[in-house]
């Protein structure tokens, strides 16, 4: 389980202010509609400060005058005054809600695109759950910032500036004795943001660990039930849970000690003018109206200003947010092509090369030694070499190198002649196909799902003929043959299908070069024979490089090599390397003890 890895950045001092400036470049397109919908939301709040004006004339008017005819104008003044309100902040929100949902959708398709291009070794890094979080609840939070808070932070502080002002034109003493206060208050805000920052960026975080939980457990739903871990998963559960609350109750208890200053404070001086109003009033320095006006404006501030302490909440919020999504949008894609030009001039020979190759995962703990160390090796054009190694010698690091899902460390690996680190990524993967051992299905059907390996460029032919050199007949016994939906990964299919479905997606685009990593794995003997009947028909025109455990798969190949220590230390045919090899053929006599038991 991943700890925190984010949470180092929480000191990282970014302003909140400037951190909230990169949303501009989303905001930008809807601007137009965003700041028509503040000057509306100012309009429909300064409206309401009308309203003690209306209150004032009643009063020292046809109150004072005891004139009903008057008292109802006042009253119809009043009520208009309510309804304009109500339609203008209804319109706010009928102009600003369809653009911010489009924000948010275009922040998302950036964070997905982004995700898919970004390095696997980023991938190796960073927990599943924090991405989801980001492409999530970080993101909803965002849209919910835009329409709500950001704009009332505006309109409320122009709101309150505007009723200070009425204030202070009513009575400016008055006025002088409720704005004391403001001083205080926004260095206890300052204050308050500082802390708010560093415990909102932790359960931001603390929500994507849980979010990985989850999918793990969801994901490896039959493990954990086959090995009875749903007790320990649930209490791991438990224990993130358990964290995120105390954090959760840390913001809580911050919100209301903030809450408390904010309510009170105010409280206390409107207490205070209305005191020394009253005293005015008796003494007739005072009219009974202007009091009366006074008082409901500085009660129709009491939202604004009260509203503060959950606005720099939220805010603070949305910064975290902004952070957390800009964290990994930030993160270097793979170069197309990372090295210059000059030295994409073609080496002579053909087929797939590995010139000096030495690889070294880039999460390895220094002074390590590297997983692959000066590997040299040729496939030729149209030849099958079969990878053989102990468990754990690099095997699939080696083969992952071939379609740049890392990059070597040193060394170079040539397709016909080319460097694949000129080439753009495009291309290689036009002419690498590859199958893993473990075979990714996406939801999707069948065919779409094999289809996926020929860049779109193949038809219902091709996709019968994949199917056929893979074995797959399985399919036309499915409930919609290649048009069945497979689950989330394929797991409708058992292993042997999705491996056969993967390798189908291999050959489907008769791709120049071929690299499969143990794909056979889950197939009985006899269909594996068969596979490798058909695969040998399609191999002909093709360079492969597959990573072998059983003697069956090694029989496809033309020639072996062997990978031990992070090297190659022997290549030949198979009857070579079982006589030259002690290792290859202590490796091959287990195995075939395996095997020859099974069949
Ligand atoms: N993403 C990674 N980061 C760091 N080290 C890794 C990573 N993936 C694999 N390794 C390490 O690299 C070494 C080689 O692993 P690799 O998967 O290539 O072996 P393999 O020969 O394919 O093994 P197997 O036959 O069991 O599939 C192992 O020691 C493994 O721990």
């Amino acid at each position: 389980m991943p700890e925190n890895h984010a949470t180092a950045k929480e000191t990282k001092g970014a302003s909140s202010v400037r951190t909230l400036l990169r949303l501009w470049p989303y905001l930008r397109p809807v601007r137009a509609r965003w700041f028509a919908a503040g000057v509306v939301a100012v309009t429909a709040s300064c409206l309401s400060l009308l309203i003690p004006l209306v209150l004032k004339w009643m009063v020292d008017g046809p109150v004072a005058e005891r004139d009903p005819g008057g008292v109802w104008l006042g009253a119809l003044y009043l009520l208009l005054l309510g309804v304009a309100e109500a339609l203008l902040f209804g319109l706010r929100r009928w102009l600003v809600a369809r653009p911010l949902t489009g924000v948010e959708a275009a922040m998302r398709a950036d964070l997905y695109r982004h995700l898919q291009r970004l390095p696997v070794a980023f991938h190796d890094r960073w927990p599943s759950g924090q991405l989801l979080s980001r492409g999530t609840a970080d993101l909803a939070m965002l849209r919910m910032f835009l329409t709500f808070p950001l704009m009332f932070i505006v309109v409320n502080g122009v709101t309150v500036v505007a009723g200070c002002a009425v204030l202070l034109a009513q009575d400016w003493l008055l006025g002088l004795i409720l704005l004391v206060p403001v001083v205080p208050l926004i260095v206890i805000c300052a204050l308050f943001e500082t802390k708010y920052a560093l415990v909102a960026r932790r359960a931001q975080d603390q929500v994507g660990d849980l979010t990985t939980v989850v999918e793990e457990s969801v994901l490896g739903i039959r493990v954990v039930k086959g090995f009875g871990r749903h007790r320990a998963q649930a209490e791991a559960f438990r224990t993130l849970a358990v964290r995120l609350r105390g954090t959760e109750l840390d913001k809580a208890r911050l919100l209301a000690a903030i809450w408390a200053v904010i309510m009170t404070v105010p409280e206390l001086a409107v207490g205070a003018a209305l005191v020394l109003g009253t005293v005015r009033v008796a003494d007739g320095a005072m009219s009974a109206g202007t009091l009366v006006a006074f008082l409901s404006t500085a009660l129709a501030l009491r939202w604004p200003v009260e509203s503060i302490g959950f606005l720099l909440a939220m805010t603070q919020e949305a910064a975290t947010a902004t952070e957390r999504y800009f964290e990994v949008l930030d993160e270097p894609v793979e170069e197309p092509a990372c090295r210059p030009r000059a030295e994409s001039v073609k080496a002579p020979g053909g087929g797939l090369r590995f010139d000096g190759v030495t690889f070294r995962y880039p999460d390895a703990p220094p002074g390590t030694d590297p997983v692959l160390a000066r590997i040299d090796l040729h496939v030729r054009p149209g030849e099958t070499m079969a990878l053989v190694g102990a468990t754990g010698s690099g095997k699939t690091t080696l083969t992952a190198l071939v379609p740049r899902l890392h990059e070597v460390t040193a060394g170079r690996i040539l397709l016909d002649g080319e460097d694949i680190a000129t080439m753009e990524r495009s291309r290689l993967r036009e002419l690498v196909a590859v199958a893993f051992e473990e075979p990714t299905l996406f939801s999707a059907s069948v065919g779409e799902n094999v289809l996926m390996g020929a860049g779109g460029e193949a038809d219902e032919g091709a996709l019968r003929r994949a199917l056929a050199v893979a074995q797959a007949g399985f399919v036309d016994g499915l409930p919609d043959g290649v048009r069945t939906q497979v689950g989330e990964q394929g797991l409708s299919l058992s292993g042997g299908q999705r491996q056969r479905l993967a390798l189908a997606r291999a050959v489907v685009g008769r791709p120049r070069f071929l690299v499969l990593d143990d794909p056979l794995s889950a197939l009985d003997v006899h269909t594996e024979a068969l596979v490798e009947a058909a695969l040998r028909d399609v191999l002909r025109g093709t360079t492969a490089l597959v990573v072998a455990h059983r003697p069956s798969t090694v029989q496809l190949a033309d020639r072996v090599a062997l990978l031990s220590g992070g090297r190659i230390t022997a290549v030949g045919t198979h009857h070579e390397l079982l006589r030259e090899s002690a290792e290859y053929a202590w490796l091959m006599s287990g195995t075939e003890a395996e095997g020859g038991g099974s069949r």
